[in-house]
């Protein structure tokens, strides 16, 4: 059961957004290397790997613990569309492009999980998402049978719909208890096929970030916040899934006229 509120972040402008959202990531970086030597993360698609470039590439002040060390880290896909990885609408090659492939040889080079290309082109995306729950059995059930995974972060936009990962408002995935990805044929967002984690996967993360910017955030965070308006939104049930454990980076727009429970400090 959840305890407590989730914390929101507010800045000015993207800079100092993508510095705080540096310090708290490496921040998890370096309590993940403390418990288990890697960093097991899951990251969504939208603008996010953008903001988490600028965050990532920015320059350390040179001690270990400013430092991504990118060859122990593990990056999943918190959602993934079923298209090949070259495609202009995947979300491996977005993180590549933005991220993955402008990262400094002498940080190292994270393991990426990506989908099975096999399978892109079959009807149901069903195999896919099976296969892509096999690579995180492999990740965090190798050693012990766990029930749900842990990642040590997952990092998640959200739609103007209240949408996160590629969990739609009023969708039965929402519903899902067992499965620790799934498929969805269906997307309101293209493309229609498309890969999820699931609700209590995303809500078992040792610790979950939102990053939305921008005024067209805004009247969809007034819902996820009024508990009782948007309270079955997908964003909405993280929060309520997953509590203190919740951290939302956000810019003043996104903000305006939102009542949070709780103003976090960094
Ligand atoms: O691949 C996807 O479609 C995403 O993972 C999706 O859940 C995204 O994070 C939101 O739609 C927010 O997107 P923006 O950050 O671009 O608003």
């Amino acid at each position: 059961m959840a305890t407590g509120h989730p914390n929101l972040h507010s800045f000015p402008n993207s800079d100092e957004l993508a510095t705080q959202l540096r310090s708290y990531v490496l921040r998890c970086q370096n309590s993940a290397f403390s418990k288990h030597g890697t960093f097991r993360l899951a990251v969504s698609g939208g603008s996010l790997p953008t903001v988490l470039a600028k965050a990532l590439l920015a320059t350390s002040n040179g001690s270990p613990e400013d430092t991504p060390q990118f060859s122990k880290w593990h990056i999943f896909f918190a959602d993934e569309r079923a298209v090949p990885l070259n495609h202009v609408d995947s979300n491996y090659r977005l993180l590549n492009d933005e991220l993955v492939s402008k990262i400094p040889a002498e940080l190292g080079t994270p393991i990426i999980h990506a989908i099975d290309e096999k399978h892109i082109g079959d009807d149901d995306p069903q195999e896919l998402a099976d296969l892509y729950q096999e690579d995180l059995m492999r990740e965090f059930a190798a050693k012990d049978s766990v029930k749900l995974p842990a990642f040590d972060l997952i990092l998640l936009g959200c739609g103007p719909d209240g949408h996160t990962c590629s969990l739609f408002p009023g969708h039965a995935l929402l519903r899902e208890k067992d499965a620790w990805v799934a498929a969805e044929t269906n997307s309101p967002k293209p493309p229609p096929k498309r890969i999820t984690l699931t609700l209590p996967v995303v809500t078992h993360a040792i610790s979950i970030a939102f990053v939305a910017t921008g005024g067209g955030k805004k009247e969809i965070l007034k819902q996820i916040f009024d508990l009782e308006e948007g309270s079955s939104l997908p964003s909405a049930l993280v929060n309520q899934g997953a509590g203190d454990k919740v951290s939302w980076f956000t810019d003043h727009p996104a903000v305006d006229g939102v009542s949070f429970p709780r103003r976090g400090s960094l």
